[in-house]
């Protein structure tokens, strides 16, 4: 087992879907695995491998934010040795065509957190999703009429912002929507040659304000999980 983890070697699959909420990492393995199992329980941090349409799978939750979803992706990829990362996950809209349950398939991600700043002594990485999952997401989205928008989201290290303005300045740039783990996804994976993707599902709307409740944030998101699924 890693320090996270509960899981013994050979357990957890070179597939693995990322949600944030454990909820939600429960509710994949009981919805779409079949003959899963948890292989971990650690902080509540549930971990399921199963399998889909005949092909190994996990799903292991990241908790919420760059920190907390850094240590399941190092300790996944360094450990486990997955090579297939997809993010499934919920989102704020920024852009007033994007409405609630719409999926946005992450490109890149911009942060304004500044653990990649320190890496890089202020240069600037670009976090990008690997172009096969990707191109294999946004094909599968086209062949089943998915509504889907591609492009660059936000990262962001705070959910409460002081000035509910702040979102603006990203969404001037095109930037699609916020939520808080892909530009770590995207960054650990190219720096261990891994394959990474984010698939989102738009949970609230910094515009409109509404959102979903929370029962739906854990079990209504089965078009953004099938796609996933499908890109492995
Ligand atoms: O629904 P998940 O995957 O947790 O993702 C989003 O939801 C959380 C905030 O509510 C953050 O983790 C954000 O990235
Ligand atoms: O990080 C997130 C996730 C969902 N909605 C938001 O506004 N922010």
């Amino acid at each position: 087992m890693s320090l996270h983890i509960k899981a013994k070697k050979g357990e957890i699959a070179e597939n693995v879907l990322l949600p944030g909420d454990p909820l939600r990492a429960k509710w994949i393995a009981e919805t779409y695995l079949e003959n899963s199992f948890c292989y971990s329980e650690v902080r509540g941090m549930f971990g399921y491998t199963g399998s889909y349409k005949g092909k190994p799978v996990s799903v292991q939750a990241t908790g919420m934010g760059i920190p907390s979803a850094m240590i399941y992706i190092n300790e996944l990829i360094r450990e486990y040795e997955v090579k297939n990362l997809i993010r499934v996950g919920s989102a704020g809209s920024y852009q007033k065509e994007i409405e609630l349950m719409d999926i946005v398939i992450a490109m890149s991600a911009s942060t304004n957190s500044t653990i990649n700043k320190d890496h890089f002594q202020m240069d600037d990485f670009a976090p990008t999703a690997n172009f096969e999952l990707f191109m294999k997401a946004v094909d599968h989205a086209r062949n089943n009429d998915v509504n889907f928008k591609a492009g660059n989201i936000l990262s962001s290290d705070t959910f409460y912002e002081d000035d509910p303005d702040t979102y603006k300045k990203w969404a001037k740039y095109g930037v699609l929507c916020v939520e808080m783990e892909t530009s770590a996804l995207y960054t650990i994976a190219a720096k261990f040659g891994v394959n990474a993707l984010s698939i989102l599902t738009i949970s609230d709307s910094l515009i409109t304000k509404e959102e979903l409740s929370t029962e739906k944030r854990e079990t209504k998101m089965g078009e953004m999980i099938e796609l996933a699924l499908e890109c492995f």
